[in-house]
């Protein structure tokens, strides 16, 4: 099979990459760059040196292939997506471009006015809760990292209406989520020993969180994200109220029994730790406890570049094309 990558140069675009290196049904990839065309991909990910042999970048309207990952910002997505749809190829999407049915939340919380869905058979890209119209797709919308560790987090509370309407989600994130630019939120001396909220209540996630868990039953989401002085990670704390009172080995139950067929997703009593699945497509779901308010407290991390992002969408890519859903994401975690 033959793939492209545009906005190969990104981080997200660079971890497809190292992931794809080691998939089997992959022949040939392209990569394509608007400032990098005619380099060589070392240039740009040194650390794929000899991995790669002779592949340079082209310009993203020369790509050609069966499937098309768009590892590109909002915004831009919606003016490369449709030309290579209609092209007839298959498309994974990184960006927050076709993650909403409603448009004008969409618009309201990105700013960018929406052109319209596309005639294309389009999935939200999280598979443990979408499989089936990821499997009929032509284009994917891939998750936001946010959304991937938060949905997946409250999706059986919310599916078996165990708790009250309200949940406060609360996340911290690694600097790679804000992607390969610099800018001065990044800049080492404001990120290093420090922990900052951000966006503390207009985050673009909390929509898109709270689209996608109404589909399973009805909730309404306060998000707060944090950036933390770390490369990789999202641990999420979700704090819910129970309906109702629950023994906590019945809620551990429940999530192993929701998850029993998923590989990706390990579910325990201790509290996840992110180097638990630091590289990998993991995510680990833990640290169930209630106190007398009935308050019911749980976590959950991922790697954002891995489960949040590239790995996800290598996973997408294997139920569109009908591939084991684990190729090329048989990642052992980097502990410590
Ligand atoms: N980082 C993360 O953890 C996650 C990121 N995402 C999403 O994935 C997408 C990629 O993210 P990430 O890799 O971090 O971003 P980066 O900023 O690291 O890379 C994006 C790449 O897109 C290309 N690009 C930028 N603007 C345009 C444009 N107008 N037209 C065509 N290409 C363009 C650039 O390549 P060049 O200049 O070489 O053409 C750039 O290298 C984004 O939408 C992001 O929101 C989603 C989940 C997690
Ligand atoms: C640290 C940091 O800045 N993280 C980014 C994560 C966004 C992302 O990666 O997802 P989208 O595709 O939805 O933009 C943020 O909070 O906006």
């Amino acid at each position: 099979m033959r793939v492209a990558i545009i906005g190969a140069t990104g981080y997200t675009g660079g971890e497809l990459l190292r992931l794809l290196a080691k998939h089997e049904k992959i022949e040939d990839i392209e990569i394509a760059s608007r400032t990098y065309k005619g380099e060589p991909l070392f240039k740009v990910h040194p650390h794929l040196r000899e991995i790669y042999k002779d592949l340079t970048f082209i310009s993203p309207d020369e790509v050609d292939s069966d499937l098309v990952f768009t590892a590109t910002p909002h915004g831009a997505s919606l003016k490369i997506v449709p030309s290579l749809l209609e092209r007839g190829m298959k498309v994974i999407d990184l960006s927050g471009d076709y993650r909403f049915e409603n448009l004008e939340v969409y618009e309201k919380y990105y700013k960018v006015k929406h052109p319209g869905l596309p005639e294309a058979n389009i999935a939200y890209g999280l598979p443990e809760l979408f499989r089936k119209e990821i499997k009929k797709a032509d284009l994917v919308a891939n998750p936001g990292c946010f959304p991937t560790g938060s949905i997946l987090l409250l999706a059986p509370l919310v599916k078996h209406n165990l708790i009250e309407e309200r949940v406060i989600i609360d996340a911290k994130t690694g600097v790679s989520g804000a992607g390969a630019n610099p800018s001065e939120v990044t800049h080492f001396p404001n990120v290093n020993e420090d922990i900052k909220p951000y966006k503390v209540v207009d985050h673009r996630h909390k929509p898109e969180i709270e689209e996608k868990l109404n589909k399973l039953g009805k909730v309404r989401v306060s998000f707060t994200p944090h950036l933390a002085p770390i490369t990789r990670g999202i641990l999420t704390t979700a704090h819910t109220f129970l309906k109702e009172n629950l023994e906590l080995e019945e809620i551990l139950k429940l999530y192993r029994e929701f998850y029993k067929d998923e590989s990706f997703i390990r579910v325990y009593e201790e509290i996840p730790k992110l180097s638990y699945v630091r590289g990998s497509n993991y995510c680990d779901i833990g640290g169930f406890a209630i106190d007398d308010n009935l308050r019911l407290v749980l976590f959950s991390v991922i790697d954002n570049l891995v489960k949040g992002a590239s790995g996800q969408a290598i996973q997408n890519m294997n139920i569109m094309m009908g591939f084991d859903e684990k190729e090329g994401l048989n990642i052992i975690p980097l502990n410590p």
